[in-house]
């Protein structure tokens, strides 16, 4: 945290004598007032903890000047929060949502004075429809306490309300979406919590209520997906064919293990070795300066989402009076695919800390598009193995990776479908495999996994819309070695 910048959750009048100190005289001479300040104090690896500082004084008067100085200060940051929505989802990861909420979070926005609505869920799309009914104007911001398929339910909710109240049709895929300023708090509580510790750096629920009380706001990208001009879902994290689809389509029927499941399906998915075919079509974004290759990571104040959010106002006060650009050009990839990974942020969570693309940006408008080809198991499982540390992910002769705004992608199976008159063999028994007609293995479809949600179409359009909704975090702070320090400082110089 800045400096300059307040990093005071709460102050407080306190009675002296409950903080039994050792002051000597001066308790035997006069009567002591006190204050306390809960500042946040920065530890390791982007954790934030709540910590107070207790002044005293014999000067009443001097005492309450302070106090009130500070209560002003804190008034005037007018970008935290005062009034949040709140869905809990009892069920997410280790079922533990309800319990984090109560005992770790809802004291701190109590001591901040943030007041709340509580909303636990009943059942899935509970949130999402309820975003639709409720008036959402009145509050400052939704927390969402789960996972990443709980973020993405009130993400769906939020973005669908604006959208609905200002008559845009989600089903039109080239419609410009209207952007979303009521923030979005992550309260981790789910099994991979991709978003949380791609946008904070970290997945611990008290350094996220931090964030939120501080009033961080950081713009993210949200790609569309649409089947045949009907709309299907928005993604921020992940959206994956092939290996990832395949562990998800496979793990929802194990939701019963918790965060577990993955790793099982996994190692399931992993030695069953399926590959796909298919087209991508994909348009490069020219519009951003950075690449995927980049050895630089997107981080707190990232100056190409800067630039790509200067970009983005520029459009919208030219739109009405420039006609849409022309169509650009499209790239077309025609393969067979283990995995076809979009992801509009780095994706980096517990299992992976530096994502499956740790140069993506979360708010420059594009989508890096990883096409991992068929290749050996075992050239499969070093490229899984770069997922979990420092090599380069995209350094194989079967791993490619664009940059791009937009994308379509078409299984062959599908474009077979449409495109012959299938024989009765085929349509009985299903279309069989033809690099091993005697193995007779049935080539199906994978499934999408949209940020840990499957989708029904396996054709897909896809398309990025740069900075379309904004959370309570800040990005992914740059590492400083004396965070504590630095942070009991800033509060000595404040004070
Ligand atoms: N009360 C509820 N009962 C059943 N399902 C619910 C309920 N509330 C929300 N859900 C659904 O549960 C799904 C999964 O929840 P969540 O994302 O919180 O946990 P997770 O899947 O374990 O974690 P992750 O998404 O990080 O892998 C969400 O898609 C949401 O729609
Ligand atoms: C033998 C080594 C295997 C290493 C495997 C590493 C696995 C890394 C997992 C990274 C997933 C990150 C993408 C996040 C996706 C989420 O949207 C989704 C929903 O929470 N989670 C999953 C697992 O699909
Ligand atoms: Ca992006």
């Amino acid at each position: 945290m800045d400096s300059k910048e307040t990093s005071i959750i709460a102050v407080e009048e306190t009675e002296f004598n409950k903080k039994q100190r050792n002051i000597g005289r001066w308790q035997k001479m006069a009567k002591l007032h006190a204050f306390t300040v809960h500042y946040v104090k920065k530890a390791r690896n982007h954790r934030w903890r709540c910590s107070d500082a207790t002044f005293w004084s014999v000067d009443e008067h001097l005492c309450n000047q302070w106090t009130q100085a500070l209560k002003e200060l804190l008034e005037m940051q007018k970008s935290r929060p005062k009034q949040l929505l709140v869905y809990i989802n009892p069920y997410g990861g280790k079922r533990q949502g309800k319990r984090i909420y109560e005992q770790k979070v809802a004291p701190l926005f109590s001591l901040a004075s943030i007041s709340t609505d509580v909303v636990i869920t009943e059942h899935a799309n509970h949130a999402k429809d309820n975003l639709f009914e409720v008036n959402i104007y009145k509050y400052d911001g939704v927390v969402c306490v789960g996972g990443d398929g709980m973020f993405s339910e009130v993400m769906h909710g939020l973005i669908g309300r604006m959208q609905k109240d200002s008559g845009i049709d989600q089903n039109n895929p080239k419609a410009s979406l209207v952007q979303c300023n009521i923030r979005i708090g992550i309260i981790p509580a789910g099994s991979t919590d991709c978003i949380c510790y791609s946008t904070v750096g970290i997945s611990d629920p008290v350094t996220s209520a931090l964030h939120i009380i501080v009033g961080d706001c950081q713009p993210l990208d949200v790609s569309s997906v649409h089947h045949n001009n009907t709309f299907l879902k928005y993604s921020v994290s992940l959206l994956g064919y092939g290996f990832y689809g395949d562990i998800l389509k496979d793990s929802e029927k194990k939701r019963w293990m918790g965060p577990m499941r993955y790793d099982y399906s996994g190692f399931k998915t992993f030695l069953s070795h399926h590959y796909y075919e298919g087209t991508i079509a994909y348009q490069p974004a020219k519009h951003t300066h950075g690449s995927p290759r980049d050895q630089e990571s997107c981080r707190t104040g990232c100056y190409i989402c800067k630039q790509s959010g200067k970009q983005l106002a520029e459009q919208n006060k030219e739109r009405g009076l420039k006609h849409e650009e022309g169509e650009e050009e499209w790239k077309v990839i025609k393969g067979k695919f283990l995995a076809i990974n979009a992801v509009n942020m780095s994706c980096a969570c517990p299992r992976s800390p530096k994502g499956l693309s740790p140069a993506a940006h979360l708010a420059d408008g594009s989508a890096d598009l990883i096409l991992v080809r068929k290749c050996s198991r075992f050239d499969f499982l070093r490229y899984l193995v770069r997922h979990t540390n420092q090599d380069d992910q995209f350094d194989f002769p079967f791993v490619d990776v664009y940059r791009v705004k937009c994308f379509q992608f078409t299984s062959k199976l599908s474009e077979d479908n449409e495109s012959n008159v299938m024989d009765i063999g085929k349509k009985r028994f299903g279309q069989f495999c033809r690099d091993h007609p005697a193995c007779c293995c049935n080539i199906v479809n994978s499934t999408w996994n949209c940020d840990g949600e499957t989708l029904d179409s396996s054709a897909i359009e896809v398309r990025v819309h740069c900075q379309l909704i904004k959370l309570f975090a800040r990005g992914i702070e740059e590492d400083c070695k004396d965070e504590a320090a630095h942070s009991q400082s800033s509060i000595e110089q404040l004070l």
